[in-house]
């Protein structure tokens, strides 16, 4: 079973527009779509959808902390939050003509009590597999997340920010950096596929069993001990990116639950990621034949380690 832990869910509030933003001018639109988000909770979403047993956990309180949990029941994901005081956060993406805005708010503080909580309950589900996704709210420090790491005997992949992924002191089975937090997480600068590669093989050397490096339009980079193999992103038709990276991480560990090889676990990635960035905002796209690898993506082997 796969337990993820989202520390600072969101409300995920998308709006469009059919006209650049101005400032001054009041925008409105009829086209709002509201869906539970944050990055771990993104992905119990999406590998719940391919069939892999999964719960979701967190913090959650407040009005948009029932809404999160409201719609994680109506979507069939179990859940099991710890209940905090303050609000959980609303996220809002802006797609206007002129490009995709994303707002994100920092999030409720969390208490000592809270995170000795969060401790207990991913103790009790005891997973096979524990995912930390997503930033850490105010008052949750980063070795929580290596306590979290070492509570128990599952292997633990990790979606956070660059920084914070050269600040990880347990094992990780791996970790999912973008190109900027591949960059951050390094101090490289990455221009060329060749800095991208030479940046996710450094991150790999630091102790991650595997790092999955999501480069946007460009596809996405697998790290292994033995090679570093390279999927093209799917041609669809982009609604937005939002979860994109949550649910190419999604894809290749639902792919490992299915018993699948590295490289299958990488085009099961990017087929799940082009499904997501299909639909508008976070919400769970039709995920038929992605199992079966209905669309073949090329895996090249970059180079043999
Ligand atoms: O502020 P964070 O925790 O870094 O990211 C949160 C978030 O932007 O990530 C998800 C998409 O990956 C969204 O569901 C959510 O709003």
């Amino acid at each position: 079973m796969i337990l993820t832990v989202t520390p600072n869910p969101a409300v995920d509030h998308t709006i469009h527009f059919d006209e650049p933003l101005e400032t001054g001018v009041v925008h409105r639109t009829d086209d709002a779509v509201f869906t539970a988000g944050g990055k771990g909770i993104n992905v119990a979403k999406y590998v719940s959808a391919l069939d892999v047993d999964a719960a979701a956990t967190g913090f959650l309180g407040g009005h948009f902390g029932k809404f999160v949990r409201d719609r994680l029941d109506a979507d069939g994901v179990s859940a099991d939050f710890v209940a905090i005081d303050d609000d959980t956060r609303l996220n809002t993406t802006v797609l206007a003509e002129d490009g995709e805005y994303k707002l994100n708010h920092n999030g409720p503080q969390i208490r000592a009590a809270h995170v000795d909580e969060l401790v207990e309950t991913v103790q009790a589900n005891d997973p096979d597999t524990l995912l930390v996704g997503g930033s850490l709210p105010p008052g949750m420090s980063l070795s929580a997340v290596d306590r979290l790491a070492r509570a128990g005997n599952w292997r633990t992949a990790v979606d956070m920010g660059g920084e914070s992924l050269s600040d990880l002191e347990a094992d990780y089975f791996v970790c999912k950096p973008n190109r900027s937090e591949l960059a951050a997480a390094t101090g490289r600068t990455i221009e060329t596929d060749e800095d991208a590669v030479a940046a996710a093989e450094e991150l790999q050397n630091r102790g991650f069993e595997y790092v999955l490096a999501s480069l946007g339009a460009d596809g996405a980079l697998l790290v292994t001990d033995d090679e570093v193999l390279s999927a093209p992103a799917a041609d669809v038709e982009v609604v937005d990116t939002v979860g994109a990276g949550d649910a190419i991480l999604s894809g290749f560990i639902a792919a490992r639950e299915h018993g699948l090889d590295d490289a299958d676990a990488l085009r099961m990635g990017i087929l799940t990621a082009a499904r997501v960035v299909s639909v508008a905002g976070t919400r769970v796209p039709d995920l038929d034949g992605v199992l079966t690898n209905e669309t073949r993506i090329e895996v090249t082997t970059v180079r043999r380690r």
